[in-house]
């Protein structure tokens, strides 16, 4: 779990980290469905981990919610001396898909901030209708609830024998 405070408003994120190891994609196929954001990982040192990708973005369309939010990262950016795949490359695979493309590193923190921010406003915007439906609801509600209480409150003088007619 983490917090992060977009445009004000708290947003608590869960974060799973699934396994990129073929024996586990049973599992993992099982949490794409319940899904919002997706980042999709390769290793900027490794070409192998980047042709993986098209398998895990096609995992991602056939289990995932039609409104999932998708970004791609190379990780490990701070090894640019055994770098294997071009930026070039990550960003011409990030426009294929429609993505939005990040180069981080888990070890000097370069970018993880931004991609988890970047991420949570998409799923935000994806889900705005909802959100914007549940605040019409909540306020219509309050409403309701405000009117009974000074309807609740005059009745309740009303009724209520004054104890001092001075
Ligand atoms: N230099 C460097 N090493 C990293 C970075 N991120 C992860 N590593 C290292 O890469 C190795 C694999 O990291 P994991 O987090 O286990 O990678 P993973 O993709 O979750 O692995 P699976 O769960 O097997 O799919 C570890 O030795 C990490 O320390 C990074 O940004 N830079």
């Amino acid at each position: 779990m983490k917090t992060l405070e977009i445009d004000g408003i708290k947003v608590r994120i869960q974060i799973w980290d699934t396994a990129g190891q073929e024996r586990y994609q049973t599992i993992t196929k099982q949490y794409y469905r319940r899904a919002q954001g997706i980042f999709l990982v390769y290793d900027i040192t490794s070409e192998r981990s980047f042709q993986h990708i098209m398998k895990w973005a096609s995992d991602v369309d056939e289990y995932a919610p039609n409104k999932v939010q998708k970004i791609l990262i190379g990780n490990k950016s701070d090894e640019e001396q055994k770098r294997q795949v071009p930026k070039m490359q990550g960003d011409k695979l990030a426009k294929t898909y429609g993505m939005d493309f990040f180069e981080t590193s888990a070890c000097t923190n370069y970018n993880i901030k931004e991609s988890f921010t970047r991420l949570t406003e998409l799923v935000l915007q994806a889900n705005r209708k909802d959100l914007d439906g549940l605040r019409v609801s909540i306020n219509e509600d309050l409403g309701i609830a405000n009117l009974e209480d000074e309807e609740g409150q005059s009745d309740s003088t009303a009724n209520t024998p004054k104890s001092c007619w001075c």
